[in-house]
């Protein structure tokens, strides 16, 4: 159902309140043709009214000729901030970017997070937004739950579906995503509400059974039948199953690029105020699917790029997969057991 804007303006000044922004602060908002006008419009607002100096940088699109779908995670990379250095020195020179455009992983985004700019991705429709809006509750929970990740040298994931994979860890950092930026040189997603890290390089071993109902990113589809893949080495070498596998191998084969079967960010959702049911209640294209992403319990994995966090892959092709009814431990500890997140592992 539609948002009034003064529930927006609300709920964008507390996410800004979260995330520190004060009086005479400069914020970009970052958008493109595509950008939903009331997120525009209300961002806009709330930040003037938290006293920012508030800059609106549009950019043109680009790569549709490239992507076969017109989901805006999948094509990552090179964005309309690549060779636009005057677009780049502006959120440079910003205390906060709002990302209305999406970046994600890109040079270009961690150069602007290096430069101590703090980067707010917002791209999901006002009615997933206002549901989502982060707390300091779930910042903690995340927070806790991202120490023990930072600290393990290996996850093993398995499932009755018939997952049984190991992933070596410790050669990169720890993402904790809750849906706002109080820290300089931060980036965040609102909505989000998850942790991940990025196996070693050629570090996981084993098999990922995508079961009955589990859902692929970009196609934001619940699987009708069961897709098994086989890793070895760090990169998917099989993908077994029926029309779903067909159409998942199609998709990555279309890319042309052998770094699209690699394993990527692996770590589990622990928002509860999103939901694996809601993306059957979207249209395909209202929605980048977060709710699937973050939804508690979840086991999430990707595959393709890692430059996020200074891996060697950039590739442009990048699904992310989150499992129900995992069970994940590191090192042993069990910290999803049956798809319920044990937050006794995190005290
Ligand atoms: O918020 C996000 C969205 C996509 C992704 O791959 C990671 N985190």
């Amino acid at each position: 159902m539609a948002v009034s804007d003064f529930q927006m303006i609300q709920a964008w000044g507390e996410v800004l309140r979260l995330s520190k922004l004060e009086k005479g602060q400069k914020v970009a908002i970052l958008c493109g043709p595509h950008t939903h006008p009331q997120t525009l419009q209300t961002a806009t607002i709330a930040a003037q009214a938290a006293g920012a100096v508030v800059t609106r940088i549009e950019l043109q699109p680009i790569n549709a000729e490239k992507a076969t779908t017109r989901d805006l995670m999948n094509y990552l990379g090179e964005t309309p901030l690549t060779n636009n250095p005057v677009a780049l020195a502006a959120l440079k020179n910003s205390d906060l970017v709002l990302d209305l455009m999406l970046l994600l992983f890109s040079p270009e985004q961690m150069e602007i997070l290096e430069s101590g700019t703090k980067i707010l991705l917002a791209v999901e429709p006002p009615e997933v937004l206002v549901r989502t809006i982060a707390t300091e509750a779930d910042r903690q929970r995340v927070v806790a739950a991202s120490k023990l990740l930072r600290a393990a040298k290996q996850m093993h994931v398995t499932s009755p579906a018939g997952t049984d994979i190991t992933f070596k860890l410790g050669e990169y950092p720890t993402i904790s995503e809750y849906g706002f930026c109080e820290e300089p040189g931060r980036w965040d997603h609102w909505p989000s509400g998850f942790l991940f890290t990025f196996a070693n390089e050629g570090g996981s071993e084993g098999t990922i059974v995508i079961d009955r109902g589990d859902i692929l990113l970009p196609q934001k589809n619940y699987l009708s039948e069961k897709v098994t893949l086989d890793v070895r080495g760090g990169f998917v070498r099989d993908i077994k199953g029926g029309v779903d596998a067909d159409l998942m191998r199609e998709f990555m084969e279309a890319y042309k690029d052998p770094e699209a079967y690699a394993i990527a960010h692996i770590g589990w959702g622990m928002q509860p105020r999103c939901f694996w049911h809601t993306l059957s209640l979207f249209d395909r294209e209202q929605t980048t699917g977060q709710d699937a992403r973050a939804f508690e319990g979840n086991f999430l994995f990707s595959l393709g790029p890692n430059n996020e966090v200074g891996g060697p892959r950039m590739t442009p092709c990048h699904l992310d997969i989150p499992l129900r009814n995992c069970t994940v431990a590191l090192d042993g500890v069990v910290v999803v057991r049956d798809g319920k997140v044990i937050d006794e592992a995190f005290q």
